[in-house]
């Protein structure tokens, strides 16, 4: 049983109390008030600290299901070439991230490829050479969950030590938005034709051909859904369980946490069934396009901050909601008191 403290409630009345009395009127500031409070109830104080030090984590991995199975607009090797340009400092989420001053770390969990010449330390958590594919195997043989988890709750400890004040995680995996719908529709209990979506951008036939894969995982996984980690096996991928580590482990040390797109949604809603009380410390960065993100965010109380029509992942939506993070503090932080009008 991983131990998560709770938020601060007495700091989130305060709070409350404060924007109310803030030179506006009351609860003008809309969602930056939530924000605000939320913030406050996070770090125990009003205001709140700020948010200096962002770092993004982006999970790296294949999936099986992007193999034989054409379920991605772009083929898998796009995932290793990718971890090449995430270290370059040319991806979307690294430029992104340059914006509001936030680090990316690559780390490869699962790529299949042997990534030569990449520094030792983005291997250090190598799980596998790709998970299977969920339509015809297990994603993971047995323990491979519980070390991924592990990898996820190590990498966040690591991040937190150095001196996160947010955590971000990203994800990189050709064919993972199929492997997210298979699990939210797992988790839900919905049907694959609601959650499966175009991801990289399939045609209709693709997200027929999606649909169908997910259909069969659910059958093939029948009955083994119910225990987290059991489900991650089966459905999963060695990504989905790492990156449910570094949520679980965040919200453990009382860091917030802002989940990006479709994978990290799904994730989180694995997570949340390893450890329910872990959700109190996320909020959801953006809306992806992604129809299996929004299933995932609805039941997990969770609003998106942000609505930008964005579908490339990486942490890429998150990290452009940092910037109203931080004005949710300043606004708490630094505005006037009505009592003070002349
Ligand atoms: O998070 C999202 O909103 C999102 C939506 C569609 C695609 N992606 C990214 O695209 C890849 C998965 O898409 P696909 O079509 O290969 O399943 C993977 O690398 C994700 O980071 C991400
Ligand atoms: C180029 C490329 C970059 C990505 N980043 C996240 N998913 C991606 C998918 C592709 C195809």
């Amino acid at each position: 049983m991983i131990e998560i403290p709770l938020p601060d409630s007495g700091a989130h009345a305060d709070a409350l109390a404060r924007l109310d009395a803030l030179v506006k009127p009351l609860g003008a500031l809309g969602r930056l008030e939530e924000l605000a409070a939320w913030l406050c109830a996070a770090h125990g104080t009003v205001p709140p600290r700020p948010l200096d030090d962002v770092r993004v984590v982006v999970f790296a991995g294949d999936h099986g299901v992007a193999g034989a199975s054409a379920v991605s607009a772009y083929p898998r090797e796009i995932t290793a070439a990718m971890v090449r340009v995430f270290l370059a400092g040319k991806s979307g989420v690294n430029v992104l991230a340059g914006q509001v001053g936030a680090r990316v770390r690559v780390v490869d969990i699962a790529v299949d490829d042997d990534l030569d010449g990449v520094p030792d330390e983005v291997r250090a958590y190598k799980i596998r050479r790709g998970s299977g594919a969920i339509d015809v195997e297990d994603a993971l043989e047995a323990g491979e969950a519980e070390r991924a988890f592990e990898a996820g709750r190590a990498i966040a400890d690591a991040e937190i030590d150095a001196g996160a004040d947010l955590l971000i995680p990203g994800d990189m995996g050709i064919g993972n938005t199929t492997v997210a719908s298979a699990l939210v529709a797992a988790v839900l209990g919905v049907p694959a034709e609601d959650v499966v979506g175009t991801g990289t951008g399939v045609d209709e036939a693709g997200r027929a051909r999606k649909v169908a894969v997910v259909e069969a995982a659910l059958a093939r996984a029948a009955g083994r859904t119910a225990e987290p980690f059991s489900l991650l096996t089966a459905l999963g991928s060695a990504c989905a369980a790492a990156t449910a580590g570094f949520l679980v482990q965040g919200a453990a040390r009382g860091v917030p946490v802002l989940l990006d797109g479709v994978y990290s949604g799904a994730a989180a809603l694995v997570a949340r069934e390893i450890a329910p009380d872990a959700a109190r410390w996320w909020l959801a960065g953006h809306r992806s396009t992604e129809p299996s993100q929004a299933f995932a965010l609805k039941a997990l109380g969770l609003a998106p901050i942000l609505d930008l029509g964005l579908r490339l992942g990486e942490g890429s939506g998150a990290v452009q909601a940092v910037s109203t993070l931080r004005a949710a503090r300043a606004i708490i932080a630094e505005m006037g008191l009505l009592a003070d009008l002349a």
